[in-house]
C-alpha cells in the first residue's frame, strides 16, 4: 500500500481541553515541523503517530492513513507500520561492517543489493564531514557518521514512507541536506526541532502548547531564504569542526563568512 498522507485528528491537551488544531494532514514529500517549549507535548505527538493511535493514548488523538483507520495488523506489528524513527541518541550496536549491514538490510527488504552499498555510502558521505568506508565496523562509527548512515539507509533501503525525527540538531551532520534527501525520496517527514535551520525549511510547523496542537504556521518565502543562509553558516561551522578534529589550526580568515552577508 502506498502511503500518500497521514491525518492527525486532534484530541485533548494535558488539561483535558480540546486541541485548538482539530485536524492536520501531512502529505508525501512534505517536511513538517513540530516546535514548542520543553514539556509542551512534541514527543508525545510523534509517539501517537508512531503508534498510529486510535483514541487509545492520553491525548485521545486518532491517526488516519490515506484517510482511513489503519488496519489492526498495521497497528500491532511494528514491521508493518513502516515508520522509521531517527534521533541523535541512536547508535548502531551490531558487530559487522558497514557493507555487511547494508547488504543484509537490502536483502531483508527483497532488494537487489548490487550497487546499493556504494550508493548509500556516497549519500551518507554527503552528509558527514568524516567519510565512511565500507569496511568500517559499525561500532567504531562516530555519532555524525552513524546518523548520516541511518539517514541514507532510510532514504534508499528502508521502505518506511513515514520518517519521524526527534531533534537531530546536534547530530554532527548536514541537517538541511539530510531532510532534503528524505523528503526528495517521497517520504512524509516530521521533525521535532528548535533549530531554525530545520524549522524554517519545513513547509509548515505545528506549535505545541500544554500537550496540545495549538497553531499551524506556514513557512514564508522569507523564512525559507533565512533557512538557506543559516544552512550555509551551519556547513561552514561543520567544516571548521572538521579542521579542528584533524589537528589543523584556524585563523581569522576562516571566520570570514560571505554566506552571511549574501555576497
Ligand atoms: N495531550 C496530552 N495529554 C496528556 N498528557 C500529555 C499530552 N501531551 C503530553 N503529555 C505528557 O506531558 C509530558 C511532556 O510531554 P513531552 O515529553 O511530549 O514534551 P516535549 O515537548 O517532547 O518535551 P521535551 O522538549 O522536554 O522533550 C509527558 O509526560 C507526556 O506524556
Amino acid at each position: 500500500m502506498n502511503i500518500e498522507e497521514i491525518k492527525i485528528m486532534g484530541g485533548f491537551n494535558k488539561f483535558g481541553e480540546s486541541e485548538k488544531v482539530k485536524e492536520l494532514v501531512v502529505k508525501r514529500g512534505e517536511i513538517f515541523g513540530v516546535v514548542g517549549p520543553t514539556g509542551s507535548g512534541k514527543s508525545n505527538l510523534i509517539s501517537d503517530i508512531e503508534q498510529l493511535a486510535q483514541g487509545d493514548t492520553p491525548s485521545n488523538r486518532k491517526i488516519l492513513v490515506n484517510g482511513n483507520v489503519p488496519d489492526t495488523e498495521m497497528r500491532r506489528d511494528p514491521r508493518k507500520r513502516r515508520i522509521a524513527q531517527l534521533s541523535q541518541n541512536m547508535n548502531f550496536l551490531a558487530d559487522m561492517t558497514v557493507e555487511e549491514f547494508l547488504i543484509m538490510h537490502a536483502k531483508s527488504r527483497g532488494m537487489n543489493s548490487e550497487g546499493i552499498v556504494d550508493k548509500v555510502i556516497k549519500l551518507a558521505n554527503n552528509l558527514t564531514g568524516e567519510p565512511i568506508e565500507k569496511d568500517y565496523n559499525l561500532t567504531i562509527l562516530s555519532g555524525g557518521q552513524s546518523r548520516s548512515l541511518m539517514v541514507a539507509d532510510v532514504a534508499v533501503i528502508s521502505d518506511s514512507p513515514i520518517v519521524l525525527i526527534d531533534e537531530i540538531e546536534n547530530a554532527g551532520i548536514k541537517k538541511h541536506e539530510a531532510l532534503e534527501l528524505l523528503a526528495g525520496c517521497g517520504k512524509i517527514v516530521m521533525v521535532i526541532t528548535h533549530d531554525p535551520v530545520l524549522a524554517l525549511m519545513t513547509t509548515r510547523r505545528v506549535v505545541m502548547r500544554n500537550g496540545g496542537m495549538n497553531e499551524i504556521i506556514e513557512t514564508t518565502e522569507e523564512e525559507k531564504e533565512v533557512s538557506q543562509r543559516l544552512s550555509e553558516i551551519d556547513s561552514w561551522m561543520l567544516s571548521m569542526r572538521e579542521k579542528v578534529r584533524h589537528g589543523e589550526k584556524l585563523n581569522l580568515k576562516d571566520i570570514e563568512t560571505p554566506a552571511v552577508s549574501g555576497n
